[in-house]
């Protein structure tokens, strides 16, 4: 990795730092005496292929404050009452933002949003450690993402066994053909293309439909970020996509899954 300072690049000083904090706060034994009495993992690839084999589109409806790129989304931000919405819109999972320093989430959102719905639930942060991982279980996700171009294809193999060990689902992320083909080599069933380039914060819908004819049809595509419109929606599902990752469409409306709904029903 060239070392010209990006956002992705920034993010990952500062998840250090982070990490090093935390571990000392709360060790790795604590949180496996956590994951002991926390409830079990709910299927979150399982809830996309329920959907799926409806022939319904599958969403994975994210609980989102703020961005880098966008500053604050969402003024009045409750995750309780969000999900509530999501679940009731006809959300497949949702997903929780769980950085705090350039995203405003935290670890409290996730088990807010977990607890007020019964939709597996991922979290959304910039994994480079075992600790996140451990850490993931023990708040409660049932799923965690994975983004390619933070990690080298060592911490990335192992990062997914161990995540998966711990009983849960990876949602392993991609932005172009060369992380594609890091992703490919794993075994994993949900490969999630990122539209929004992480270095840059620039979006384009196009990524999806470059790196979609390299992907096997065993695989569950998701298109995630800059989806806005019903439009934007035909043109995936046109290319047979079908599952998607969407944040601030549905944070801008006062009903985020009412919103969810018309763009997807
Ligand atoms: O708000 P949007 O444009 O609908 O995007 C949602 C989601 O895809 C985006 O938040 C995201 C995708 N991959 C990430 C990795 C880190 C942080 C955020 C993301």
């Amino acid at each position: 990795m060239s070392s010209t300072p990006t956002v992705l690049r920034n993010i990952l000083e500062r998840k250090k730092e982070e990490i090093a904090e935390r571990s000392r706060t709360a060790s790795i034994q604590h949180l496996l005496n956590e994951i002991k009495v926390q409830t079990p993992v709910r299927g979150f690839v399982a809830s996309i292929e329920r959907k799926l084999a409806q022939q319904q589109a599958a969403v994975i409806a994210e609980v989102k404050k703020a961005s880098p790129s966008k500053g604050v989304i969402r003024e009045h931000f409750d995750p309780t009452e969000i999900a509530k919405s999501y679940e009731k819109g006809g959300a497949a999972c949702l997903s929780v933002l769980t950085d705090a320093d350039f995203f405003q989430g935290s670890e409290t959102y996730l088990k807010q949003a977990r607890t007020a719905s019964t939709l597996p639930v991922i979290r959304k942060d910039f994994i480079i450690d075992d600790y996140q991982l451990v850490e993931a279980r023990a708040i409660g996700a049932d799923c965690i993402l994975l983004i390619v171009a933070a990690l080298d294809k060592q911490q990335l193999v192992s990062l997914n066994n161990i995540a998966l060990e711990l009983g849960m689902d990876v949602l392993v992320e991609v932005h172009d053909r060369a992380e594609l083909d890091l992703a490919l080599d794993l075994p994993n069933k949900l490969i999630g293309i990122n539209n929004r380039n992480l270095h840059t914060f620039e979006t384009s819908l196009d990524t999806t439909f470059t790196l979609l004819p390299h992907i096997d049809s065993e695989r569950i595509v998701v298109s995630e970020s800059g989806i806005h419109s019903i439009d934007d929606v035909k043109i995936m599902r046109g290319h047979n996509v079908n599952t998607f990752l969407v944040g601030e469409a549905f944070m801008r409306d006062e009903e985020p899954g009412r919103r969810l709904m018309e763009m997807f029903n």
